[in-house]
C-alpha cells in the first residue's frame, strides 16, 4: 500500500550509506594497489569479470594514479596514448581498450622486474593444433621449456611417459592436488583431469627462463588468477571449416565425440576476449615462431 511506503529520506539515507561504502572500498582496493598488496593485473581482470564488483567502479585515472611510480603527468600520457576517456571507470572499459591497458601495464611491470612475458599459456579450441604448434616449439626452440602436464588419461599409442605426459591414476592426482604441487588442473572434455606441476615451472621462471604452457581455457583462466602477469594466447583456425577438418582429419576420436568436441569449440572460441593476443595457426612454424616472439624481451607486437 502506497502510505506505507518507505518515506523518500530513508531511501536517500540508505544510497548514500551505499555510496559511501562503496567509496571506501574503491579506496581499499587503490591503497592496496599502491602498497603493492595488490597485483594491478589483477584487479584489471576482476573489473573484466564483473563490471558491478567494487573493482569495476574505479576510475581508470585513479587506478593508474594508485600504481607506483604512475603520477598525474604520466597517467594523463598514457590515458591519451591509450585512447581513454578520463570519464571511464574499470568495468566499463571496452574489449580492446582493456586488452591496451593490459597489455601496456603487462609490458611496464615488466620492464620494471626485468620480467618480459615469460610464462605464456596456449590455449583454443579442439583440434586448432595447439599440441603440432607447442611440439613444433618444443623441437626448434630448446630454450623454451614446454611444460609436461599429469593426467589420469590412458597413454595413446606413440605417447611416452614424462615427455607427452605423466600418466597417473585417480589417486596420485588426488594426492598432487591435496599437496599442492599442481599449479592448476581441469576436468577436459568432461572425461579425464589434467593439470600443471608446480615445480618445474616455478624453477624455470626463476632461472630466467620462458614457460610454454599448452593446456584448456578453464586451465587458462586458473593461470591467469594464480599468476596474473602470464601472457594469455589463444590459438584461432583459419577457418570453422578447417577446424572440422583438422578435427576429423586427426581421426582420435569417434563420430559422436567429434559432435561433442565441435560443442565445445564453440563455446570456448567465445572465450576469446579474455585473451591477451590472438595467434591464427595457418601455418604451424609461422604460428610457433608468433608465439615465440611474444617470450621474447622486447616490447611484443599486438
Ligand atoms: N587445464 C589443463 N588442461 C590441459 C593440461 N594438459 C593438457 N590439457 C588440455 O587437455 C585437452 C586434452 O588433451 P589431450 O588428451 O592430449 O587430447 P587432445 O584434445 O587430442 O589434445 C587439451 O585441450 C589440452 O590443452 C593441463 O595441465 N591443464
Ligand atoms: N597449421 C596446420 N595446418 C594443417 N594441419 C594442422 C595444422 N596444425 C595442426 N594441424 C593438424 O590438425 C590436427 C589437430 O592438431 P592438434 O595439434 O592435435 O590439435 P589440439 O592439440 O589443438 O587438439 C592434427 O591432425 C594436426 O596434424
Amino acid at each position: 500500500m502506497a502510505e506505507y511506503g518507505t518515506p523518500p529520506e530513508v531511501d536517500r539515507v540508505a544510497a548514500s550509506r551505499a555510496a559511501v561504502a562503496a567509496r571506501r572500498a574503491r579506496a581499499a582496493v587503490k591503497a592496496a594497489i599502491s602498497a603493492g598488496e595488490r597485483n594491478p593485473l589483477d584487479v584489471l581482470r576482476v573489473a573484466g569479470e564483473d563490471p558491478a564488483s567494487v573493482e569495476g567502479g574505479i576510475r581508470v585515472t585513479e587506478y593508474l594514479t594508485s600504481i607506483p611510480s604512475i603520477g598525474v603527468t604520466k597517467m594523463h600520457r598514457f590515458m591519451d596514448e591509450l585512447g581513454i576517456s578520463p570519464a571511464k571507470r574499470l568495468g566499463g572499459l571496452g574489449r580492446h581498450q582493456r586488452r591496451r591497458l593490459r597489455g601496456f601495464l603487462t609490458d611496464r611491470l615488466a620492464a620494471q622486474t626485468g620480467r618480459h612475458n615469460r610464462l605464456v599459456v596456449l590455449a583454443g579450441p579442439t583440434a586448432v593444433g595447439k599440441g603440432t604448434v607447442a611440439g613444433h616449439i618444443r623441437t626448434h626452440y630448446p630454450d623454451v621449456l614446454l611444460s609436461v602436464s599429469a593426467t589420469t588419461r590412458a597413454p595413446r599409442p606413440g605417447e611416452t611417459e614424462g615427455v607427452s605426459y605423466y600418466f597417473v591414476d585417480d589417486a596420485e592426482f588426488d594426492r598432487l592436488i591435496e599437496a599442492g604441487e599442481l599449479l592448476e588442473w581441469a576436468t577436459v572434455h568432461n572425461a579425464h583431469r589434467y593439470g600443471t606441476p608446480r615445480g618445474p615451472v616455478e624453477e624455470a621462471l626463476a632461472s630466467g627462463r620462458s614457460v610454454l604452457l599448452e593446456i584448456d581455457i578453464q586451465g587458462a583462466r586458473k593461470v591467469r588468477r594464480a599468476m596474473p602477469e602470464a601472457s594469455l594466447v589463444f590459438l584461432l583456425p583459419p577457418s570453422w571449416e578447417e577446424l572440422v577438418r583438422r578435427l576429423i582429419g586427426r581421426a582420435t576420436e569417434d563420430g559422436p565425440e567429434q559432435q561433442r568436441r565441435l560443442e565445445t569449440a564453440k563455446v570456448e572460441l567465445a572465450a576469446i576476449d579474455e585473451f591477451d593476443f590472438e595467434v591464427v595457426n595457418t601455418d604451424v612454424s609461422t604460428a610457433a615462431q608468433e608465439v615465440v616472439d611474444l617470450m621474447q624481451t622486447r616490447k611484443p607486437k599486438r
